[in-house]
C-alpha cells in the first residue's frame, strides 16, 4: 500500500544508524507517514554484513531500536529516550547491497516510559525482523550532556522529494 509521507525527520551527524556523516554508517533517512508511523529508508553494504551476503544482526537491531525509538517524536519532536530493553526476532536473512524498509510505531506511553513494535521489510515485501522496545523517556540535554548543535541533529533534503511511500 502507498502511504503519503508529511515529514521527514531530522538527520544525525556521526550515528552509526542516521549519520550523514558517518561513511562506515547505515546512512538512514526517516519519514513519516499519514498512518501515524515511522518508516526509515536504507541500503545495506558489503560492510554492514556478518555472514558474507548477509546483514549484521546487531546492525537490524540498531536500525529497528532507532525507528521504534524515533516514532515517539511523531507527536511531539521534544519527547527523546534511551532504550531500556529491546527484543528482536529474526526470521529471513537480510542481504546486503539491497535497500531496505524498517516500519517503527509506539504502542503505549505514560510519563516515564514508551513502548513500541517494528519490522524490517526487505525489497521483496517479506518481513525479515521484527521486534519490540522500550524507552525512558529523557530530556535530551540529559542523553547527550549538552545541547544538540545544528551540524548533530539537521534536516537533510533529498535529492528528489519522496511524496509516497510503498509498504
Ligand atoms: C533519536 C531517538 C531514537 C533513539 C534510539 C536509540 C536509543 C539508544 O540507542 S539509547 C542507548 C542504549 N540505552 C542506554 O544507554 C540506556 C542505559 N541505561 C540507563 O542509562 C539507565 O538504566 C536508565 C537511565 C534507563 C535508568 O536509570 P535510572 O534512572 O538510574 O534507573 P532506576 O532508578 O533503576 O529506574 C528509574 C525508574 O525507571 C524504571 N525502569 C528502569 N528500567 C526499566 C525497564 N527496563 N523497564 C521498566 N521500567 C524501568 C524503574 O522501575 C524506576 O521506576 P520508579 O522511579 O517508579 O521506581
Amino acid at each position: 500500500m502507498k502511504y503519503k509521507v508529511i515529514k521527514k525527520q531530522n538527520s544525525g551527524n556521526s550515528c552509526v544508524v542516521c549519520g550523514v556523516n558517518n561513511e562506515l554508517g547505515l546512512k538512514t533517512s526517516f519519514y513519516e507517514l499519514e498512518n501515524g508511523e515511522l518508516v526509515a529508508i536504507c541500503d545495506t553494504k558489503d560492510w554492514h554484513q556478518s555472514y558474507p551476503g548477509r546483514v549484521h544482526g546487531g546492525m537490524s537491531a540498531a536500525l529497528l531500536d532507532e525507528t521504534i525509538g524515533r516514532a515517539i517524536s511523531i507527536n511531539d519532536e521534544t519527547i527523546w529516550g534511551v532504550t531500556v530493553s529491546l527484543d528482536i526476532k529474526y526470521k529471513k536473512p537480510v542481504p546486503t547491497d539491497a535497500t531496505i524498509k524498517i516500519i517503527g510505531r509506539i504502542t503505549s506511553e505514560n510519563r516515564k516510559l514508551f513502548e513500541g513494535s517494528g519490522e524490517i521489510i526487505l525489497p521483496s515485501g517479506e518481513i525479515a525482523v521484527t521486534a519490540t522496545g522500550k524507552y525512558m523517556k529523557m530530556p535530551v540535554e540529559k542523553i547527550t550532556d549538552g545541547e544538540l548543535t545544528s551540524e548533530e541533529w539537521k534536516h537533510v533534503e533529498d535529492k528528489e522529494k519522496l511524496e509516497y511511500i510503498e509498504i
